[in-house]
């Protein structure tokens, strides 16, 4: 059931079986060095949650009774919470108001033209000015904003959120799904755009499918042989270069990796991402410069001022244009899939998460399936190139860490969940904490909903990016310390010290990220295999990070990599 069609075979360097994989560095030992904010956190924090907003524990057969003691647990939005006639109006929130800075740009954008204003900086001076709560105003067809940037507000966001949180955002993906192609979404939204009881409809199918370990375990062999074929590439790259130097666009090198790795999940085929000779017209590489070019776009029509609702500006038009190569190969392949008619006596357990969202329904497979890939590339592609960049940067763990894969990579069998005994997951390291690619967590905070002390329905970003480099929650927050996190630490960098929600990389609650288990796969693979076979160098100035739609970093990352024996 699995067509394999990239360049996988070739396995670099040793182990080539997955129970002998390189993936196995995660061994007990590395696993108590390189562990735990996140998971914890998280752990802490859904468990102390008054919701007990277990998303990933979901069952099919448990979910409805789960949600139902969800709703009972949660406030009643008609009635007036206790304080509401005490609190502010949202007018009394300081902040700007104006948006000038948000409709500049949004000009700047409709104009083409790329602005230089650091979002990063931005916030920082907005929350030095106007305090931990500011009103951003209403940007041109946008809903009023509020950013938040302390933890405690956070966690009371997320806690009050009740058991259909809306994230709004993302509409130029819905105008394009409902108005651009209705012919082919019929009105099917994707759980990432929808809200609701819709919402809940669509993620309690996709939770079994997508959050049990054992839906992780079945794809670790085939992420093994991806992450091979991505070390076949950086070789064949060092040897082309000068000094062993990555080039210029390696990013995109890992967007190919991390598009085929998610494309196997949603595809259930191999997408031929990471040919090394892949013609430019080819539809592998049309699929790619897609992908990536419809989430750029993404800033300019989503983040920035909705203008494109006014005009046709070129992002929409190239936003489209990506959209519709990506609509009609994911189309392809899923009627590949279907002509492939499986016995309906095949029992679920033995489908592949396609022909699991398959059964369901076509369109909800469909919308299913784009919304992993627009999710899932950039995403764990920032990611990894951020991990790979603390590691050059800080030989002495990077060493800890190819010791650890190398010792226990022989030995490690996988466990019933898909994971090796002491396998780290990234989310739990100091890489994520370091690479909260999704900046910003949103909520819409419901009428008669008193927030935090302001009547009013509210938009909230939750500015987690700033919160979760505070140093008055994390000391030294900028440095590359994984020990932080190890439980035995109880000194000043302890993670212990910080608040749960300063850092919250998937999200929390119900709507938090339905691919985290894939993505922490595939990171831990793929780095677990690089570090075996290259010594990674930085010999440049410190990396840039910025903010579009994502948190990356914004130089070019030139690492330099000495092959090794592996
Ligand atoms: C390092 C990689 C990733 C990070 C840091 C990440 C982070 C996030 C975050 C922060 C959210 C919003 C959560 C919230 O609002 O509480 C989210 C949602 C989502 N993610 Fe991920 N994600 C990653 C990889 C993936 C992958 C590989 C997939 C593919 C399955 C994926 C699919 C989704 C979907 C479909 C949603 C929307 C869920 C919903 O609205 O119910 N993500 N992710």
């Amino acid at each position: 059931m699995f067509a394999t069609t990239g360049n996988s075979e070739e396995t670099i360097g040793s182990p080539p079986s997955i129970g002998q994989s390189s993936i196995t560095f995660n061994s007990m030992r590395f696993a108590r060095t390189f562990p735990s904010i996140v998971s914890r956190a998280v752990w802490r924090t859904i468990s102390t949650n008054a919701l007990k907003c277990k998303a990933e524990t979901v069952t099919a057969t448990k979910r409805d009774e789960y949600y139902k003691n969800i709703s009972a647990q949660t406030q009643n939005f008609n009635e007036k919470p206790s304080g509401w006639n005490e609190a502010l109006p949202f007018e009394a929130i300081p902040g700007p108001k104006s948006t000038v800075i948000l409709t500049v740009m949004g000009l700047l954008s409709l104009m083409g033209l790329k602005t230089d204003v650091s979002v990063i900086d931005m916030n920082k001076k907005l929350q030095k000015r106007y305090g931990d709560i500011v009103n951003i105003g209403k940007p041109i067809g946008k809903r009023p904003l509020v950013f938040v940037y302390n933890p405690n507000d956070m966690e009371h966001i997320f806690r009050n959120a009740g058991p259909y949180p809306i994230r709004n955002g993302l509409e130029a993906v819905t105008y394009y799904r409902t108005k651009v192609r209705p012919e082919v979404y019929k009105g099917v939204g994707g759980v990432a755009l929808v809200h609701g009881e819709e919402w809940f409809k669509y993620r309690s199918m996709a939770n079994p499918i997508l959050m049990q370990p054992r839906t992780t375990q079945r794809y670790i062999r085939t992420m093994d042989t991806v992450a091979n074929d991505l070390v076949k590439n950086i070789r064949c790259l060092a040897k082309e270069r000068q000094n062993n130097e990555m080039p210029e666009d390696f990013q995109n090198e890992l967007y190919k990796w991390s598009l085929e790795s998610v494309g196997i999940v949603a595809f259930n085929r191999r997408l031929g991402c990471l040919k090394l000779d892949l013609e430019k017209g080819s539809e592998a590489q049309r699929f790619i410069t897609s992908v990536v070019k419809s989430l750029d776009m993404l800033y300019y029509l989503d983040v920035l001022p909705h203008v494109w609702r006014i005009f046709s500006t070129k992002h929409w038009k190239e936003y489209v244009e990506c959209s519709n190569v990506l609509t009609d190969i994911a189309l392809k392949y899923i009627d590949e899939a279907l002509a492939e008619n499986v016995p309906e006596d095949v029992p679920e357990h033995e489908l592949s998460v396609l022909h699991k969202l398959l059964r369901v329904d076509k369109q909800f497979a469909l919308t299913m399936v784009i919304d992993m890939v627009a999710a899932g590339v950039d995403t764990t592609g920032k990611t990894l190139a951020a991990a790979l960049y603390f590691l050059a940067k800080n030989p002495e763990k990077q060493a800890r860490l190819r010791e650890e894969a190398i010792k226990k990579s022989s030995r490690t069998k996988f466990s019933r969940h898909g994971r090796s005994p002491g396998q780290i997951s990234l989310s739990e390291s100091d890489y994520k904490r370091n690479h909260k690619v999704g900046p910003n967590r949103y909520r819409k905070l419901e009428a008669n909903h008193q927030g935090f002390g302001y009547q009013k329905n509210v938009d909230v970003v939750a500015v987690n990016f700033l919160s979760s480099r505070d140093s008055d929650q994390y000391k030294e927050p900028d440095k590359f310390i994984p020990d932080r996190f190890l439980r035995t630490t109880t000194d000043e960098y302890s993670v212990k010290n910080a608040h749960p929600f300063a850092t919250l990389p998937f999200g929390h609650g119900p709507r938090s990220c339905i691919g985290k288990r894939l993505a922490n796969l595939e990171l831990e693979v793929a780095i677990a295999k690089i570090c075996r076979n290259f010594e990674l160098t930085w010999p440049h100035e410190d990396m840039k990070f910025d903010i579009k739609l994502l948190y990356g970093i914004a130089d070019p990352l030139k690492l330099r990599v000495k092959p090794l024996q592996a």
